[in-house]
């Protein structure tokens, strides 16, 4: 048992599988409103993460408080599989209105990212008769067998890809390795050779790579792969979990590319901190039986009614253009910070989903050891902000604020992430003080 004057951090250390952690900071929460998380030492710390972004409204927002507090007070069952609910069927409705072009379709609800592509890897294989799947090196589509085995992060190398997977390059406009026509080209080649292309069910594409370095290819990219599978009666899955539903400056960030993707998986965010998934898909697809995709609580009315909260506030306040604007002037003020510190070879992205890239020296554009954004990181937290670290090489601060951040939050964000910068050049922060924080 727990000893009454342990704290909460040894208490998890204690109590709590380390394999479902991934710790960037020494925060332990105790509560949280707006953009702000309380730690177990009583400071306000500016989250600048947004739990990974599952908390898109902040903590505590009246509008998911309400919405969840009637839902639980009358409860409406908690199984979507076994009848439906008004949430659920209010925010289906929802969702579809959001979709382009006039496809009949339906919405598919999970907890996770992690289980709504997976459900998705395995309605496709069902449904098209086809096993194989195309996605890209970096890719993150979540920690369950199915989106495990169909992601192409280095995180998961200990784990192999689903027999038949193609994994090609992602196009990284900051480091050129592949450019978008060579990825385009090896994609053809493969179809030509060992990948024949009617034995493909769908490619799973994030709009911008998240985990993978914060990473927005190429314009026209998105738009040319759409335009290649359609030749080939491949379908597309667009991974919206972390970038979706307004944080990259549009409701879809699909849309920037004006792509009309075949399915769309969100999440995170959806819930506004509460589990919810949403894949969305062709009815054909969705409604073939045998593919199986049940989760009992799948759906419930309770997280359904704080997703419904969750669309509603963004498309009424209209937070894609506000994530837009604070966006703007995040990178404005993050690129102004690149005239002080030499750490900061790029600053990139879309909205509230900002990538900075930290480089050894700007010629050579070679990644800072894990060790060194770990400092960073570490350093913000002391200072009073938190957030993660991605990328393949681990030297990228990932910026994915709450879409309510506030414009004094914002310039608190840039002085913290300034300061840090500075003493770690400065070599204020010991490698020891980082170990337990280089988690992936
Ligand atoms: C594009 C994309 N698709 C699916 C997922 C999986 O979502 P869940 O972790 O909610 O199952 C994720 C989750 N990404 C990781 C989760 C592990 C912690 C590090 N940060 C993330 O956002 C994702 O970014």
């Amino acid at each position: 048992m727990a000893t009454s004057n342990a704290t909460l951090g040894e208490r998890d250390d204690a109590a709590i599988a380390g394999i479902q952690k991934l710790r960037f900071n020494p925060l332990a929460a105790r509560g949280g409103r707006g953009s702000y998380l309380t730690a177990d030492d009583g400071r306000a710390i500016l989250d600048l993460s947004a739990s990974a972004t599952a908390a898109s409204l902040g903590y505590g927002h009246p509008a998911v408080i309400e919405a969840v507090t009637k839902a639980m007070a009358d409860m409406a069952g908690a199984s979507l599989l076994m009848y439906p609910n008004e949430p659920a069927a209010a925010l289906a409705e929802a969702l579809l209105e959001t979709m382009p072009g006039d496809a009949e379709r339906r919405v598919w609800y999970g907890h996770s990212g992690s289980d709504a592509n997976d459900a998705a890897a395995r309605v496709l294989e069902a449904a098209t008769g086809r096993p194989r799947f195309i996605s890209f090196i970096g890719s993150y589509h979540g920690g369950v067998a199915g989106s495990m085995s169909i992601s192409g992060h280095t995180a998961m190398t200990h784990t192999l890809p689903r027999p038949g997977l193609l994994l090609l390059p992602y196009p990284d406009p900051y480091r050129p390795r592949f450019s978008p026509e060579a990825v385009l080209d090896m994609l053809d080649y493969q179809f030509e050779t060992t990948c024949p292309p009617e034995q493909v069910a769908a490619v799973f594409i994030e709009p911008i790579m998240s985990d993978g370095g914060l990473i927005v290819p190429p314009a026209g990219f998105l738009k040319a792969l759409e335009e290649r599978c359609r030749r080939h009666g491949i379908l597309t899955v667009l991974d919206e979990v972390k970038v979706g539903l307004g944080r990259s400056g549009a409701l879809h960030a699909f849309s920037h590319e004006g792509m009309e993707p075949d399915m769309v998986v969100l999440g995170k965010g959806l819930g506004g901190g509460l589990p919810l998934s949403a894949l969305i898909g062709p009815a054909a697809i969705m409604d073939h039986r045998p593919a199986f995709a049940i989760q009992t609580t799948g759906g419930n009315p309770v997280c359904t009614a704080a997703g419904l909260a969750v669309l509603r506030t963004v498309l009424d306040e209209d937070l894609p253009r506000r994530a837009a604007q604070v966006g703007t002037a995040l990178m404005e003020g993050l690129r102004q910070l690149a005239e002080r510190h030499e750490m900061i070879g790029d600053v990139r992205g879309r909205g509230l989903a900002i990538g900075v890239d930290l480089v050894t020296d700007r010629e050579s554009r070679a990644p800072v050891p894990a060790t060194t954004t770990a400092k960073v990181i570490v350093r913000a937290y002391e200072l009073g902000a938190s957030f993660i670290y991605v990328g393949l090489a681990a030297n990228v601060l990932e910026i994915t604020p709450p879409l309510v951040l506030s414009d004094a939050e914002c310039e608190e964000g840039l002085a913290i992430i300034d300061k840090a910068l500075g003493d770690v050049a400065a070599g204020l922060v010991p490698d020891e003080a980082v170990q337990a924080y280089m988690n992936w």
